[in-house]
């Protein structure tokens, strides 16, 4: 199976990192742009996120890393197996804080620069209003002040890179994020499948904490109270003691309470430990 990556950009290295923490180690030298894996049966190929919707449609990469945005902009027909939380954005249409344009109708027969020319063009005719598209490669917030085009349409993230360069949001079109993508020839094969099981995992264990403790048995049910866990404890019988084994898995945010809680309750002997995966 060959897993399309992007090379460089914003979603690079959490691709990177998150397929690590899945199991999945690239092998990678320099500037080489395929690289084996620590599996036999993976290898990677390092291109742009913009032409990796493309490259896992025609067959190049069975699956892929690259933003939602990009999938739209390809318009080619892949599947969306998974939302990976990271890359997130919004691509919005804005306009010099100020200007006479307070929304998108008043783009009306006016000039959009944008590097999304598919999802600009769809965003527009779907609203019937005809506006003249001005592409540009990147850095495309300076287009109205140097007079290029009236608007544009962009990522937005934190909002810093329009707020410094004068501009305003006036309309959002889409939200996009990092997404893992399928040719939708192979969704069902093992592999495809295992990896998106495998990222899924990384993915639901995120935060997520296993904790172990004893309790006395007469103590459960007010242990249980502070730590409901995902699907209920796991209680086990300790030998000879009088004493319950219990395990629950919580959100680490909560941990801070929890573990007094339980204290409070009864329970001791508390280990916190990491959790890897969790698949439901
Ligand atoms: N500010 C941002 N916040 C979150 N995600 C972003 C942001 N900018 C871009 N992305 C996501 O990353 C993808 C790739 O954009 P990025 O700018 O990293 O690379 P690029 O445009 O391919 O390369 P370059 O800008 O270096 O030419 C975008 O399509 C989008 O999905
Ligand atoms: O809302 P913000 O947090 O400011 O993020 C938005 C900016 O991030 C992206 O640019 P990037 O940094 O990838 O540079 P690029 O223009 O070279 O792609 C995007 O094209 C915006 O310009
Ligand atoms: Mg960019």
């Amino acid at each position: 199976m060959i897993i399309a990556l992007p090379n460089k950009g914003r979603l690079a290295e959490p691709s990177l990192e998150l397929l690590r923490s899945a199991g999945i180690k690239v092998e990678s030298e320099g500037r080489r742009l395929i690289a084996s894996t620590n599996r036999e049966d993976i290898a990677v190929l390092f291109a742009r996120a913009r032409d990796i919707p493309e490259y896992v449609y025609k067959g190049a990469a069975q699956v892929g890393i690259t933003g939602l945005d990009m999938v739209y902009e390809a318009g080619v027909s892949v599947e969306t197996l998974l939302k990976l939380d990271f890359g997130k954005a919004k691509i919005v249409v804005a306009a010099p804080s100020g200007s006479e344009i307070r929304k998108v109708e008043d783009l009306e027969g006016r000039a959009v620069a944008t590097e999304f020319r598919k999802i600009t063009q769809d965003f527009f005719s779907g609203l019937g209003i005809d506006v003249e598209i001005v592409e540009v490669s990147g850095a495309c917030e300076i287009a109205p002040s140097i007079g290029i085009a009236d608007a544009i349409v962009d990522l937005m993230s934190t909002g810093t890179t329009l707020r410094l360069n004068g501009l305003e949001v006036i309309a959002e079109i889409m939200e996009t994020q990092a997404v893992l993508i399928a040719n939708r020839k192979v969704v069902d094969d093992f592999n495809v499948q295992a990896l998106k099981t495998a990222l899924e995992s990384v993915l639901n264990a995120r935060g997520m904490v296993y904790l172990m403790m004893n309790v006395p048995e007469d103590r459960l049910e007010d242990v249980k109270s502070v730590a409901p866990g995902l699907k209920g404890p796991t209680v086990m019988k300790v030998e000879s003691n009088g004493m319950l084994a219990v395990h629950v898995v919580i959100h680490e945010s909560h941990l801070f309470e929890v573990v007094e809680r339980l204290k409070m309750a009864g329970a001791r002997d508390i280990l916190v430990i990491p959790v890897q995966r969790l698949i439901f």
